[in-house]
């Protein structure tokens, strides 16, 4: 036990230090090299420092995959590496005797967990988590995953069950351009960052073949469209409508070239995510016709006009705060482009109903300049909210199997990555409570208490209850 006393060390911590420091130079300077550890359970002593030096090692030997005990740890290259992800690999993984002695990669997590679930007599559904900071590659991951089990679980004699899993892989391919457009933004870390997090389900049949596919999300950071961090920006799709509109659309929906919209900061910024042809390519491609996306594009444009909507203080409290001169061309602007009434939405805006009494009488209570402006958030929010859950059904109804067809699942699980709150009114949840390994590529440096952000990504496979990988 470590003991401070009069702010000076006891001799039995000094000693404890001497020896750690020991242990720590003959590790280091120990005869394997460090970039041939696999497993940071071997790590000896577990400091940060010796963790860290390890995965430095790896990293600058173009080893990306270190196991850490049952979690796989991977770093980010920063750059492509398609002979680590080829048809070949995948093959070898699928095919090796024992995958976990080979080099730690992920499809060693998605080659086990597929062996979880056919070696079972009773089928046990698998999971498996992906979790790391923003940018650490999580996505990526994901997707490598779902590569893997497009070859993995189709049969290799059956032209049909090949098909059918191809199949599910591309509509899950094509409907990642639509999710990203809607749900992902540039920030500070990541130019196309996730701001929702994704539960994939790959559902399987007795022969352990994909026959269908369920997509669910959460934790959509709604608050996103109506409040940005300096230098981020909103949710793509906005950028894609106001930059990508032809002449004719911009004319319905009022979206004049050059327009300023307070909910669309840094527009003059050009990303290769700004590209609205893809997106509309993308929802084509999931049935969502040419008619319907015209509606949604629409009341995405009344969104825009809504956050140009401000108020001015009423200097009575018994009178609605009145609209600032400029914003009521954007409020009528909103109204029609969300096909909703102008007066009812005004009152909505500025007007509070309250139910009291015995009797539920019905008040009505104008509200304060700040407060008009939560309910306008509030309000772009929802139905925001509203849109992405549509998308995600529509998305759905392309891709699930018929629940008679399948019995058990592999899911993947990608938490969403948030910035700690640095603005009032901003969402900023930390990382939910996950099984997570920390560590870093080489030149980041750590807070020394954890949680340690970096880029970095740890996978976790576990079936119900226990962890198997
Ligand atoms: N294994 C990899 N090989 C090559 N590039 C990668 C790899 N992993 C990540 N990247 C690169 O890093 C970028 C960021 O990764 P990704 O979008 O998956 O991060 P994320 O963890 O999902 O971030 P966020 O939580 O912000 O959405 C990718 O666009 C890609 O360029």
């Amino acid at each position: 036990m470590l003991q401070q006393v009069n702010g000076q060390s006891s001799g039995s911590d000094a000693h404890g230090r001497e020896s750690l420091r020991e242990d720590l130079q003959a590790f280091l300077g120990g005869e394997a090299p460090l970039h041939q550890l696999d497993d940071l359970t071997k790590v000896n002593p577990v400091t940060l420092e010796t963790v860290l030096r390890c995965l430095q090692a790896r990293y600058t030997a173009d080893t990306f995959y270190t196991r850490a005990g049952c979690t796989l740890v991977a770093l980010n290259p920063f750059k492509p590496i398609p002979q680590l992800y080829s048809p070949e690999v995948m093959q070898e993984y699928h095919t090796a005797p024992q995958p976990q002695k080979l080099k730690p990669h992920i499809f060693t997590v998605g080659e086990q967990t597929y062996r979880n679930v056919k070696s079972l007599i009773e089928p046990v559904n698998q999971s498996i988590v992906v979790s790391g900071e923003s940018g650490a590659g999580k996505t990526w991951t994901s997707r490598c995953l779902m590569k893997f089990y497009a070859v993995v679980a189709a049969s290799p004699t059956s032209w049909e069950s090949h098909k059918i899993a191809e199949r599910i892989e591309q509509r899950i391919l094509n409907s990642n351009p639509v999710m990203e457009a809607f749900g992902n933004a540039c920030t500070l870390r990541n130019n196309n960052s996730s701001r929702f997090g994704k539960f994939i389900q790959l559902q399987l049949n007795r022969a352990q073949q994909m026959t269908g596919a369920a997509v669910q999300t959460y934790l959509l950071e709604k608050t996103r469209v109506a409040c940005q961090a300096s230098s981020e920006r909103n949710f793509h799709i906005f950028y894609q409508i106001c930059k990508g509109a032809s002449a004719d659309e911009r004319l319905q929906w009022h979206l004049a070239e050059g327009a300023a919209f307070s909910w669309l900061p840094n527009p003059e910024r050009t990303l290769e995510e700004d590209c609205f042809e893809v997106t509309r390519e993308a929802m084509l491609h999931l049935g969502i016709d040419a008619p319907t996306q015209n509606n949604i594009f629409q009341a995405l444009a009344g969104l825009l006009h809504l956050g140009n909507t401000r108020f001015a203080d009423s200097g009575n409290e018994a009178q609605p705060c009145p609209l600032m001169d400029d914003a009521k061309c954007s409020v009528r602007t909103a109204a029609s482009l969300l096909r909703l009434p102008e007066d009812p939405l005004l009152e909505t805006l500025r007007i509070r109903t309250i139910r009291a009494g015995r009797r539920q009488q019905v008040f009505r209570k104008p509200c304060s300049r700040a407060e008009c402006d939560t309910r306008r958030d509030c309000l772009a929010k929802l139905v925001y909210a509203r849109l992405f859950d549509w998308l995600v059904s529509v998305i759905n109804s392309s891709i699930c199997a018929d629940p008679d067809s399948w019995t058990t699942f592999i899911g993947s699980r990608g938490s969403p990555s948030r910035n700690p709150p640095s603005e009032k009114g901003r969402e900023g949840p930390a990382q939910r409570a996950e099984p997570w390994v920390y560590c870093g590529t080489p030149g980041s440096s750590f807070p020394s208490s954890a949680p340690v952000s970096s880029p970095s990504t740890s996978v976790w496979a576990r079936p119900a209850g226990r962890v198997r990988v």
